[in-house]
């Protein structure tokens, strides 16, 4: 006879965190209800954590006088975040509805529904947080996608995906929260060969030497480690993982940040994303790589 676990059983199914860094990051994204990121994704259901790309529409927002400005503003910044998702699913390759994708760090799963609607696939989500997972999962609910996405509370390092399942997976800014060697090696052994890796990431740039004081304020605002840019390609160079396009989004992003920093529901970090994009210190960059 089979039975139907209450939540309460079910999470003392779920592994405690491998590390107590990792405990410290599930209880971030537990406690974490910033209007910036609710408000955005109740413009249509779709809710990121993750920044914007593009230009800024001028003309769709009006003047600041005018009393729908703030409500434009937030639907904007809202629009500039998806059109970041939509690039990346750009770049995971020929996906059929028959695949399986992982989006690792997956958060309130707006990227894992984008990417079923996009290609009719399964989506497994993976997130430190239940609150997320849980979120993400009443989102699939409501919107009738429930057997096809998915997420879960498990370590992005140590999934249940089997070798060689898996056509394509994700990292939408949630690499700097682990050391990229243990992550790549975890996405080359569920990946299929021939299949896609695809990050976005914030990045420090080699060039300016070493992390500027702006990168120590994002790390110290979020408690994550942001990589070099050179840590990305060493990684996916020792873990199978061809670089097949490496994309500088600075310049996409500014106008996201420059938007945003005007707008009521500042959190005090645009400052340090600005300077450190226009110092070069910081780089908004997306890699997508072949698993051969
Ligand atoms: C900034 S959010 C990004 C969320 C999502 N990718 C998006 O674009 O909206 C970072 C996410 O990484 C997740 N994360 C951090 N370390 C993780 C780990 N070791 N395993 C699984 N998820 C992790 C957090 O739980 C959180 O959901
Ligand atoms: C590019 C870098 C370094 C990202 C760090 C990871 C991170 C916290 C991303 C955005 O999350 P969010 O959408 O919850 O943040 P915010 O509340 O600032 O919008
Ligand atoms: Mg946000």
């Amino acid at each position: 006879m089979t039975t139907e676990l209450t939540s309460t059983e079910a999470s003392a199914l779920i592994p405690g965190p491998a590390t107590p860094y990792q405990g410290d990051i599930a209880r971030y994204w537990n406690a974490e209800a910033r209007p910036v990121n609710l408000r955005l994704g109740d413009v249509d259901g779709l809710y990121h954590h993750h920044y914007g790309i593009g230009a800024v529409d001028h003309a769709s927002l009006g003047t600041p006088e005018d009393s729908e400005y703030e409500k434009k503003l937030i639907a904007e910044l809202h629009r500039l975040e998806s059109a970041q998702a939509e690039v990346l699913l750009d770049h995971l390759g020929p996906v059929t509805a028959a695949d399986t994708l992982v989006d690792a760090g997956c958060g309130r799963g707006g990227s894992s529904v984008m990417a079923h609607q996009r290609f009719g696939c399964k989506v497994e989500g993976v997130t430190l947080s239940t609150t997320q997972a849980e979120f993400a999962n009443k989102r699939a609910r409501e919107l009738g996608i429930d057997g096809h996405v998915r997420a879960r509370v498990c370590n992005m390092l140590d999934t249940p995906f089997d070798k060689g399942s898996v056509a394509a997976s994700w990292n939408n800014e949630s690499s700097m929260y682990v050391d990229l060697d243990d992550l790549m090696a975890e996405h080359s052994r569920f990946l299929k060969v021939g299949g896609r890796y695809v990050t976005i990431t914030g990045c420090w740039n080699p060039k300016y030497g070493q992390p500027s004081k702006w990168v120590s304020q994002i790390n110290a605002h979020f408690e994550c480690n942001i990589h070099s840019r050179r840590e990305y390609l060493k990684a996916m160079a020792d873990n199978r993982l061809v670089p097949q396009a490496v994309i500088d989004l600075t310049p996409d992003t500014l106008p996201y940040w420059e938007l945003r920093a005007t707008s009521s529901l500042v959190t005090g970090i645009e400052e340090a994303f600005i300077e450190s994009y226009k110092d070069g210190s910081f780089q908004y960059v997306l890699i997508a790589a072949d698993r051969v």
